[in-house]
């Protein structure tokens, strides 16, 4: 019967109710067919009233907005099909067969960059850092406290009654052969109190704990009056990441923090971004999020630097962006009241567009200090995507090579801790790569992975791509070989911009789509992070449509249910009271019972666990430094991901990758694709060549020249009053 059950929930046998109707799209008609192509867009100005402003927006006049500001990520995405490969000659590093040295961070040169020419480049000598060895200090440590006694009545010690099944267990099983069963992820350990969770739960849970944190920080910042309040990380940063965040957030350092894929980069910027919020939450308009691409600044909810700074595409010249400027009071104001401006995947930033900004700022804020006394905080890593191309002949400049960086930014700072990697051999391979110098016997450990990838589960590796048609193809032939009903997911839209077409534009580069087509069996990837162990990159199955009141029926009576699919028999009493409690939960819209279906997925965590998440839509917010929503969407959090753009999947760890080197063409592209595999077991290769993977020589310069953490942290200089005045980038060196 709850097999039966569930074949009443899985999929919309209706069409999906609407939310808000007034701001949904027509979908109805597409609900049969896949997602189209996104629109690329067209490149023109909007000018933007004050219509649905914020109350501090409403205060100013008309703003103009360049919708290309966020073409960055369109065209990163649409390349065309590549030129076949030629190997490079001057551009990348020669291939040496011998392995990389990797000095001690002390040993490194203590000197800020310099611009180095692709010939005067060294070519062989490069020395880094060793990979520290894989701590374990991260793996929770097993539970030694014993149950001395138990308070349980004996009726609890009566072997338990035969469980059922929980129904969405049984629902894709059914369609599968015996043999497929036979390859289901071996039985799970159940963890604590809680497996599955609707997204509205979790949510609770995460107000109850912000609630908490407040009242202890109220508490706190009463007993301590007028200081600031202590920063309360949500994750365990190590030391290293712990300096750099103290740095920034206490000793106001304008700094720029790298390492390679995997060092905790992104973690580390949530958390300062959270501190930074706390030391200036008087004034949230002091601080300023900002990154390289749409797409990098919607994963930190903030606004890519071309709109921050409010100078469309920023092709003129500074005086003519300076006037611009001033004449959109917005931006002008954004520019007044920033102090620290964070940069996120500064690869990607432009060198001309960083020493613009720098001279932009000095003008503005009328303010001789490096960009006019604003603190930077910048992160990235050089070696993975660099700036999209703007002509054909332009050569490639790096952040680094402007000449407003050294002036600017006071330490640079390697995080050399790996993460992501806990096998120190594949993560050297891995480094090996980053550096484009590859030893024959990485070569060799590279082609042995091209073997193919079995699982013991449903989930398939992630098959990374170059271009976005590549993904779209690929997807949509997954999705066509499933037989069930297509469930068409729409996004809500809403935010301060009121052009339909210009708040599309901003929010094209979203990792949430406007409209999602699932199936039961579809493969998809979380979009967000829903607490510790469901993650943005946690990749899963959709195995049913459920509404809230259903699921969480199936949740509470978990005890009942157990989990083993296939073993017990459905009972028929059961589902009709599940039916009967489930009417009046239903809530009413204009007289019409409406009971949302969800798409319920389970994912597979990295310890060989499942968990069932009820995937209810959360939002993605585009959002100006003052607190104004320009763009927000709300959307259930997943995307398909059979396959994968290598651009959007920048900055994801995957358990399960698989990439065909053959048809990588821009540097740090090859880098970026294989550095997302946490293991060398989910990872396949096809046509590994060493020629592949290239490396900008002026990345390697650059990266020759880094200073350790610890140099920042020895004792203050009597004169040296921490204050960004005064300071330049050799005071510490
Ligand atoms: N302090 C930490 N403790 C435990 N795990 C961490 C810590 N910092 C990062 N991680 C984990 O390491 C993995 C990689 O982290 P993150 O994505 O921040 O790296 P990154 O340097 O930004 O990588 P990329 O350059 O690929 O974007 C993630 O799974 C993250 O949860
Ligand atoms: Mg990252």
């Amino acid at each position: 019967m709850f097999k039966k059950a569930v074949k009443e929930h899985p999929g919309g046998t209706s069409k999906p109710q609407a939310l808000q109707s007034n701001l949904l799209r027509a979908n109805s008609a597409n609900s049969s067919k896949l997602p189209p192509t996104q629109p690329t867009g067209v490149k023109r100005k909007i000018e933007m009233t004050n219509s649905g402003q914020s109350a501090l927006g409403s205060l100013h006049s008309g703003v103009y907005f360049d919708e290309n500001d966020f073409d960055d990520d369109l065209d990163f995405d649409d390349f065309d099909e590549p030129l076949p490969f030629v190997a490079p000659t001057t551009t990348s590093t020669t291939v040496k067969p011998e392995p990389v040295p990797y000095p001690k961070i002390n040993d490194l040169p203590t000197k800020p960059s310099e611009s180095v020419s692709v010939q005067d480049m060294p070519q062989s000598d490069i020395k880094y850092p060793e990979l520290p060895p894989n701590s374990q200090e991260y793996a929770a440590p097993p539970s030694s406290i014993p149950l001395p006694w138990s308070s349980s009545p004996p009726s609890h010690f009566q072997p338990p009654s035969k469980p059922r099944t929980l129904p969405w267990l049984q629902g894709v099983k059914e369609e599968e052969t015996e043999d497929r069963k036979s390859l289901a992820t071996p039985k799970r350990s159940k963890p604590a109190d809680f497996w599955n969770k609707s997204a509205s739960a979790i949510k609770e849970e995460q107000k109850e704990l912000r609630r908490e944190s407040k009242k202890s920080q109220k508490s706190d910042t009463a007993s301590k009056s007028g200081s600031i309040p202590p920063k309360v990380p949500t994750v365990f940063l190590s030391e290293e990441q712990r300096a750099v965040l103290d740095a920034v957030v206490d000793k106001g350092k304008s700094l720029f923090f790298t390492g390679s894929a995997g060092t905790g980069k992104s973690v580390l910027m949530r958390e300062i971004i959270k501190s930074l919020r706390v030391k200036y939450r008087r004034e949230p308009d002091r601080v300023a999020v900002t990154a390289s691409t749409g797409l990098a600044a919607c994963n930190i909810e903030g606004v890519t630097l071309h709109s921050f700074a409010g100078i469309g595409l920023g092709k003129e010249a500074v005086p003519e962006l300076v006037k611009k400027i001033k004449r959109n009071q917005k931006a002008r104001n954004r520019w007044l009241r920033t102090k620290v401006l964070v940069v996120d995947e500064v690869s990607m930033v432009d060198g001309d567009l960083f020493d613009k900004l720098e001279e932009i700022a000095r003008r503005i804020r009328n303010n001789g200090r490096p960009f006019g006394g604003i603190q930077l905080v910048v992160t990235g890593d050089f070696f993975q995507l660099p700036p999209v191309p703007e002509g054909a002949n332009r050569e490639t400049r790096f952040a680094f090579s402007a000449a407003a960086w050294n002036t600017t930014i006071q330490h640079t700072i390697l995080l050399t801790h790996v993460f992501r990697q806990r096998d120190p051999d594949f993560a050297a391979m891995l480094n090996e790569m980053r550096l484009g110098k590859i030893s024959p016997r990485t070569t060799e450990a590279f082609r042995k992975l091209s073997r193919k990838l079995e699982f013991h589960d449903d989930l398939e590796a992630t098959e990374l791509f170059p271009t976005r048609a590549e993904v779209e193809k690929s997807n949509s032939l997954r999705m066509e070989r499933l037989s069930g009903e297509l469930m068409p997911f729409n996004a809500i839209d809403s935010g301060t911009v009121t052009d339909p077409q210009f708040r599309e534009k901003l929010l094209s580069n979203c990792m949430a789509p406007p409209l999602i087509h699932l199936k039961k069996g579809a493969q998809v990837m979380l979009i967000k992070n829903m607490e510790d162990s469901l993650v943005n990159g946690s990749i899963g199955r959709v195995v049913a449509f459920m509404d809230e009141g259903t699921f969480d029926y199936y949740r509470e009576n978990e005890d009942e249910f157990g989990s083993g699919a296939g073993k017990i028999d459905p009972d028929d009493d059961a589902a009709m009271r599940a039916k009967k409690k489930l009417k009046p939960m239903a809530h009413n819209e204009g007289g019409i019972a409406i009971t949302r279906k969800w798409p319920l997925v389970r994912f597979a965590l990295p310890d060989g666990t499942e968990r069932h998440l009820l995937c209810q839509p959360e939002t993605w917010k585009i959002e100006l430094p003052n607190g104004e929503v320009q763009a927000q969407r709300s959307q259930v959090p997943l995307i398909l991901a059979w396959a994968l753009s290598i651009h959007k999947a920048q900055g994801q760890t995957l358990q399960r990758v698989k990439v065909d080197l053959g048809r990588v063409f821009e540097k740090g592209q090859a880098y970026v694709a294989l550095s997302r595999a946490t293991t060398q077991a989910g990872l396949q290769v096809l046509r590994f060549d060493p020629r592949k993977v290239m490396v900008h020589p002026k990345v390697v310069d650059f990266y020759n020249q880094l200073v350790s953490i610890n140099q920042i942290n020895k004792p203050k200089d009597p004169g040296d009053d921490d204050d960004f005045e005064g300071d330049s980038a050799l005071d510490f060196l």
